[in-house]
């Protein structure tokens, strides 16, 4: 008896997961679309399973550096891009005879600053975690809040220069990059506060508050100096709050070259890398100020 012939199945390929992030800056209200989009192609792959032969196959390169590109021109709504996607994909070439494309975008609110919408500081949509820590130690009462998730992205007013270079660096120096960071803090209150009367909704939401606008408000040298922004405002305005420490990773957005494209790309389109990333922490006190060990026992991480 002999065995049935191996044949290949029903197959696709693309790339998948490219995060694109397109900021429309033509005016100083800027506009930010973030995609993660995935592109498949369908069609006559069959030599390069069977065969080795390439000459049929887009490479999953191409079709990244096709998303980019295409963004370059504006997002628009995810479908309208995919449809432009699958459009380009199939009539570009014979044999892609279909193919799947799909997006996720992620949505961003503008900070309240100043009581109004800022005009290149964003904060992702809904993703904000509370928490909150209580240790009693003997008749004292030590009281944590705090926040993780909370993603924040501008779009302009930040830089990095003046930093030292040896024969390992090769970071240009910028003064205007996008800025993005997933906001983790915890802040301590003092005294007055560690009662269960006290109106910890209402700190909380304040301190969110002036986290996001610290973020917003001023020009950012580097993430350290943000950090301290926001530490210090927090600090500045809620007196019952003694002390607060900060995680934000530097999430960066690279500047694609489009370049060997003919597209120029004033920084409008960027590749937001996941990893690895800066991670910056630092605690925020009050001078001469104690912190309770006990407050901060079992806090796994920095903060
Ligand atoms: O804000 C920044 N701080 C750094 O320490 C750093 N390092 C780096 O490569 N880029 C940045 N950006």
């Amino acid at each position: 008896m002999t065995e049935p012939a191996i044949v290949l199945g029903a197959n696709q390929y693309g790339k998948a997961e490219v995060r694109v992030v397109k900021v429309t800056r033509d005016t100083a209200r800027h506009e930010i679309d973030d995609l993660n989009v995935t592109s498949q192609l369908r069609g006559d792959f069959a030599a390069a399973h069977l065969a080795g032969d390439n000459a049929h196959v887009v490479a999953t390169d191409t079709q990244k550096n096709t998303i980019f590109a295409f963004a370059r021109d504006g997002i628009g709504s995810p479908e309208a891009f995919l449809l432009r996607l699958a459009d380009h994909f199939t009539s570009s070439f014979d044999w892609v005879s279909g193919g799947r494309w799909e997006a996720e975008r992620f949505a961003w609110d503008r900070i309240v600053a100043d009581g109004s919408p800022h005009d290149h500081a964003f904060v992702r949509s809904g993703q904000v975690v509370r928490t909150a820590v209580v240790v009693a130690d003997g008749a004292d009462r030590h009281v944590l809040g705090g926040l993780h998730s909370l993603t924040v992205l501008k779009t302009t007013e930040s830089g990095f220069e003046g930093f030292p270079r040896d024969r390992y660096t090769t970071l240009q120096e910028t003064s205007d990059r996008i800025l993005a960071t997933d906001v983790a803090a915890r802040w301590r209150y003092d005294g007055v506060a560690a009662d269960a009367g006290f109106d910890y909704d209402a700190a909380y939401e304040s301190v969110r508050l002036l986290l996001l606008e610290a973020f917003a408000e001023r020009y950012s040298a580097a993430l350290q100096t943000t950090l301290f922004d926001m530490g210090s405002r927090v600090l500045e305005r809620r007196p019952e709050i003694a002390e607060i420490r900060l995680s934000m990773p530097n999430k960066h957005h690279f500047v694609v070259d489009l370049a060997p494209f003919g597209l120029d790309n004033p920084n409008e389109v960027f590749f937001a890398a996941d990893r690895p990333y800066g991670l910056i922490e630092a605690a925020v006190t009050r001078a001469g100020a104690a912190s309770p060990a006990a407050a901060w026992e079992g806090i796994a991480g920095f903060c």
